[in-house]
């Protein structure tokens, strides 16, 4: 049967009708804009989320109701694949077009999207739910929900979750539990227990101690944290700050790891301590960045980069001393810091390959690698692990020509793979990847940073007509369109030493941005300046 049972439009019309006229899109973090024009859009990607289960044989979709670091007022949602991937490219232009049309055309693009996309609409579609804490999710959620069941979609509903648990589930689910139960206890048993084993009995070793200061951002990062507090124990002493329950603070307001990443400062809430290791997740807890301030009073930013490295060279000794041939590879944007890059491909001599802004797009070219890690400089990032070195690794673990210490470096990458989230980057697991990495070396956060320093640099933002004027080529490094802006921004790199400059339309706010890199912090912003006016002039810029 491929018409509709009910008419969507009808329940649409009655309980969660197009309140404005405001075109939205599926950008690169699914859609995201006030809360309150949001209604209507939730609703139908409750009903587009048990289309595309549909379409995937019914696996499980997951759809979570999240703006991530964006302002409270935000909302936002994204449907996640039955690997807990991204939506698929496609899907997510007849998102657009199915939030976007009225209420009356709705039955319309849905027959439309079934006939087109061949799905049977007598089977049953699956989906997870999960919401972030702001005021507005729990009544989006319940749009979702109607949206889900105006198609009888089957649903479960978590609640309160952070975006890589939702990944999480789904992927649990649609893999009949090879990777875990689809619960919260499941997902922070697997991950804790794995942390527990690597760390061992002794928790404080050379300059690592065994204590953090986490930021939680005012949301559910600060939630699940204590749940991962209570099974790691002594092991790790997290000190929550930011954290609603207890302070009733405004999500990502003055925290977040965006605002300590973008404002290089420390959050507000978080004590000064000198040099005390800290960390600041975002408002889904799916960014994770550190920090620390000095004794002079001096802020340090550990990014996405930094992690990138740190796990990087820790995971191939690691796959070294196993004996095992494995293909490890690193994926990074532009936004990479020059010095980072440099680090990875010449000194750790793993190959490096550069992706156009996205965790989508990084996350696809990691799992091209037998071992694939990927963290965006924002703190978005995971590494993933394919099933030929999972099966290699099981193979080997039972082989009785294996060294003694070959299989302790295997059993140490088994439990590596089931601390890591590979569905998504996962701040909470990815820091307490960190915290193991740190701990086997036995470094303190100082350690770390000197392992090579970051070229200066400087991020800004322009304001134009239109942003969709500017198009990029080559991982967003070469700009395409308007003609000539590529040459002008050629022209000013060279005149600086280590300059580095790129554009490109942000997919997530109305803006072009600007990155730079140089000798100095002064030449860096020099040379974004000059930019910035070279997009200003040739782009559209309406702040002349
Ligand atoms: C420079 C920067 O940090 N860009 C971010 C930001 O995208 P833009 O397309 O640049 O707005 O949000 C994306 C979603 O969170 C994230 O993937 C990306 O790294
Ligand atoms: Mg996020």
């Amino acid at each position: 049967m491929t018409t509709l049972q009910k008419s969507v439009t009808a329940i649409a019309a009655k309980n969660h009708p197009k309140n404005h006229s405001k075109t939205i899109q599926y950008g690169t973090a699914g859609f995201r804009t006030v809360a309150t024009d949001l209604d209507h859009v939730v609703f139908r990607m409750g009903v587009l989320s048990v289309l595309r289960s549909l379409k995937c044989n019914c696996q499980t979709i997951g759809l979570m109701i999240t703006a991530s670091h964006n302002k409270e007022e935000d909302n936002g949602v994204k449907i996640v694949d039955p690997m807990g991937e991204m939506l698929e490219q496609s899907w997510e232009e007849l998102a657009t077009e199915l939030a976007n049309v009225g209420d009356d055309k709705l039955d319309t693009v849905i027959n439309d999207i079934v006939e087109k996309q061949n799905i049977d609409l007598s089977k049953t579609g699956s989906v997870f739910v999960g919401q972030d804490t702001r005021p507005s999710s729990d009544s989006l959620a319940r749009a979702a929900l109607t949206g889900i069941a105006a198609l009888s979609g089957i649903v479960k509903d978590y609640g309160i979750v952070t975006t890589p648990m939702l990944h999480f589930f789904v992927t649990c689910q649609n893999t009949n539990e090879a990777y875990g139960k689809a619960t919260a206890d499941s997902y922070i048993k697997k991950i804790s227990s794995a942390f527990l084993k690597l760390r061992g009995d002794t928790y404080e070793k050379g300059k690592y101690k065994p204590e953090i200061q986490f930021d939680g951002a005012n949301g559910v990062g600060s939630v699940i944290i204590k749940d991962f507090a209570k099974a790691i124990g002594d092991a790790l002493k997290i000190n929550i700050n930011n954290d609603r329950v207890n302070e009733l603070g405004v999500l990502n307001k003055d925290c977040g790891a965006e605002y300590v990443k973008t404002q290089q400062k420390p959050p507000k809430g978080v004590a000064v301590v000198a040099n005390a290791r800290c960390v600041s997740v975002d408002g889904d807890a799916d960014r994770v960045v550190y920090y620390y301030v000095d004794a002079d009073d001096k802020f340090h930013l550990l990014d996405g980069d930094r992690i990138a490295t740190l796990v990087a060279g820790y995971i191939m000794e690691v796959v070294k001393k196993t004996g095992l041939e494995v293909n490890l590879g690193l994926v990074q944007t532009a936004y990479a810091n020059g010095s980072s890059t440099a680090y990875i491909s010449e000194k750790l001599n793993v190959p490096v390959a550069c992706v156009s802004t996205g965790v989508k797009n990084l996350h696809r070219k990691a799992v091209e690698f037998d071992i694939g890690i990927y963290f965006e400089a924002n703190g978005h990032g995971t590494i993933t692990f394919s099933d030929k070195v999972k099966d290699k690794l099981d193979r080997e673990l039972t082989n009785p020509s294996s060294t003694k210490s070959q299989l302790a470096a295997m059993k140490e990458l088994a439990l590596l793979i089931n601390l890591i989230n590979e569905t998504v980057g996962d701040a909470l697991s990815d820091m307490l990847l960190v915290e193991t990495v740190l701990h086997a070396r036995g470094w303190n956060i100082q350690d770390w940073e000197n392992t090579y320093e970051d070229l200066p640099n400087r991020l800004l933002k322009v304001i134009v007509k239109d942003r969709n004027v500017v198009e990029t080529t080559d991982a967003n490094r070469k700009c395409t369109s308007p003609a000539g802006v590529q040459d002008a921004i050629d022209e000013v790199v060279k005149k600086f030493k280590n300059g580095r400059s790129f554009i490109r339309a942000s997919g997530t706010e109305d803006v072009v941005r600007v990155y730079a890199e140089a000798d100095t912090q002064e030449n860096a912003d020099h040379l974004a300046n000059l930019v910035k006016k070279i997009v200003e002039e040739m782009a559209g810029g309406i702040n002349q």
